[in-house]
């Protein structure tokens, strides 16, 4: 049968754990089939991202509309987008296409090692250009932070949060809470600014977490593909990073990725 379809609209990792690699392995171990809007190329490991070159933003484009025509996008994300022309590019491509499929967009900013993977001004493209058009935003606390100037530090700030970013003009705001200190429990907040769900689950103590960000919205991706409602695919998407950070691994000198290898022993 004819798996459903989702597109990654990022950049690679050349060490495999984040950026479309990331995607792509969460994509199939999620059961859809992956489609690949190339963004930039990083040269990255463990240790950190040593510098990146960015696609011409109309080649992005290019990858976007050749797979859309003849295959088909079910539900499609944004990670790493790089420059301000790309943003503007994709967004105006997604509106070409009628843009009738959920967009998941995570406005990756930096590598969890601290190294930018925006060029300047870009972040303010994608909240002017990408989340009014997108169905789910996802940030992390330092993208909440660089986007709304509110420091998460407790639930009642994450919600004020939530209320700030969906200001820009998303459908639903997911504030991840995975860098959030002092709690024992990992709580990524859900809103649509009329329902408020906390997504609770434990804290696994490891260094481990590179591509945890792109592993979550990509399965949350996938599940949108499969039309299952955002509610339910962000609380499957919970679940899977869970399980991704739970069974991570060192590799290389710094910091070892989450791991989607144990839906092969399901
Ligand atoms: N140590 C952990 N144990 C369990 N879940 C975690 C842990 N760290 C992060 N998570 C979960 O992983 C997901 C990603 O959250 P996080 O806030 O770390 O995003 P991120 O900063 O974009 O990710 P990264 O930069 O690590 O790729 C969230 O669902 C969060 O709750
Ligand atoms: C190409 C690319 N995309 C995204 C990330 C963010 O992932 P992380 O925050 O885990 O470093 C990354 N490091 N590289």
């Amino acid at each position: 049968m004819t798996p459903r379809t989702a597109l990654t609209i990022a950049g690679s990792d050349s060490g495999g754990g984040a950026g479309i690699q990331a995607d792509l392995r969460t994509f199939f171990a999620n059961g859809v089939h992956g489609l690949v809007a190339l963004t930039a190329v990083t040269v990255q490991n463990s240790l950190g991202v040593q510098g990146f070159t960015e696609i011409p933003a109309e080649v992005v484009c290019a990858q976007i509309k050749a797979v859309a025509s003849d295959m088909g996008v079910d539900a499609a994300k944004t990670g790493m987008l790089a420059t301000a022309e790309i943003i503007r590019s994709v967004a105006k491509t997604l509106d070409e296409l009628g843009l009738d499929f959920p967009l998941v967009v995570d406005p990756v900013a930096a590598s969890m090692t601290g190294h930018a993977l925006l060029r300047e001004d870009a972040l303010e493209a994608i909240r002017t250009e990408l989340f009014p058009r997108a169905t789910l935003i996802t940030p992390n606390l330092d993208e909440v932070r660089l986007l709304t100037g509110v420091s998460v530090v407790d639930p009642a700030s994450q919600r004020t949060a939530a209320d700030a970013l969906l200001e820009f003009g998303s459908r639903w705001v997911l504030v991840k809470g995975g860098h959030m200190t002092g709690t024992e429990d990992c709580v990524d907040l859900l809103s649509d600014g009329r329902e408020y769900l906390e997504l609770t689950g434990p804290r696994y103590l490891t260094e481990n977490t590179h591509g945890g960000g792109d592993t979550l919205a990509s399965a949350i991706t996938a599940s949108l593909a499969k039309g299952t409602s955002v509610p339910d695919a962000v609380a499957a998407g919970k679940k899977f990073i869970e399980r991704c950070v739970a069974e991570s691994y060192s590799l290389g000198a710094g910091v070892g990725p989450v791991s989607p290898f144990w839906v092969l022993d399901r």
